[in-house]
């Protein structure tokens, strides 16, 4: 009889709390989370402002921690790991992408991919510049690189900070509203792009957002209200 190997989940949450302030100003702003983000997932995470997206996803990628509860990442206990420790793991396997893109302005967006590359510690200069301009290519602006985030577009300095995020093949990409401050249109085309790397590389996306576009084509959707998981549906 054939045996089932079932893959362990790239992100595992148990009964996660985090709270902040102490007292009368304390907020809880998680509670009692338990998820489970399978191996090349894309998940769109939803919910009012304030609900408790982004003290998730930080969470999740080991940028804090939780205040009870543990968190799995990779099969990495983070709860166990000090700061050295989880700054090698995120460089390694964690991808973070931001709505206000986040780009140095005095750096061409060449050297804003890669810079971090380098700084990464795994690649010489000539792989790191190898790895940037293919990267740059596969999200569409390799005959940008020269030019510096203010003489980009908004959808274009995005498509910098996607390629920064991914130059160093991460296993999982974190985006906190990524089409948020872009228009309609523009978002869209970042959208094709994300869900397109996501199907060809299976990396793991964990995808924060208000755009109902995103809520449709999301494979799996789910819901925060004031820090609790309200729904998780998967299409
Ligand atoms: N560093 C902090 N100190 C105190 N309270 C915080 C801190 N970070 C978040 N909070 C509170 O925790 C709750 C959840 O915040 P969070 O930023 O995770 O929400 P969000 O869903 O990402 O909101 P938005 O969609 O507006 O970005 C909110 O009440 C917020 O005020």
């Amino acid at each position: 009889m054939a045996t089932m190997i079932r893959e362990r989940p790239a992100i595992l949450l148990m009964d996660v709390c985090k709270s902040f302030g102490t007292g009368d100003g304390k907020v809880d702003a998680l509670k009692n989370i338990n998820l489970e983000i399978a191996r090349g997932e894309f998940l769109a995470l939803c919910g009012p402002s304030g609900s408790g997206k982004s003290t998730l996803l930080n969470i999740l990628s080991g940028i804090d921690k939780p205040t009870s509860g543990s968190t799995l990442f990779l099969d990495k206990s983070l709860n166990e790991l000090d700061e050295g420790q989880l700054s090698v793991i995120r460089g390694r396997h964690l991808g973070f992408i931001f709505q206000f893109f986040n780009l140095i302005p005095v750096l061409s967006a060449f050297d804003n991919v890669c810079y971090p590359l380098i700084l990464n510690g795994r690649y010489g200069r000539k792989e790191a510049r190898e790895r940037t301009q293919q990267t740059l290519e596969s999200v569409g602006i390799g005959a940008l690189g020269n030019r510096t985030p203010g003489q980009l577009s908004g959808g274009q300095q995005q498509r910098v900070a996607i390629a920064r995020a991914l130059a160093h093949d991460p296993q999982v990409v974190v985006a906190d509203e990524p089409t948020g401050n872009l228009d309609q249109a523009t978002g869209e085309a970042i959208l094709d792009l994300l869900m397109k790397i996501n199907q060809e590389t299976r990396t793991t996306f964990i995808v924060s957002t208000h755009s109902t576009q995103l809520r449709d084509r999301a494979r799996r959707v789910i819901e925060i209200k004031d820090g609790e998981i309200v729904h998780d549906v998967s299409k």
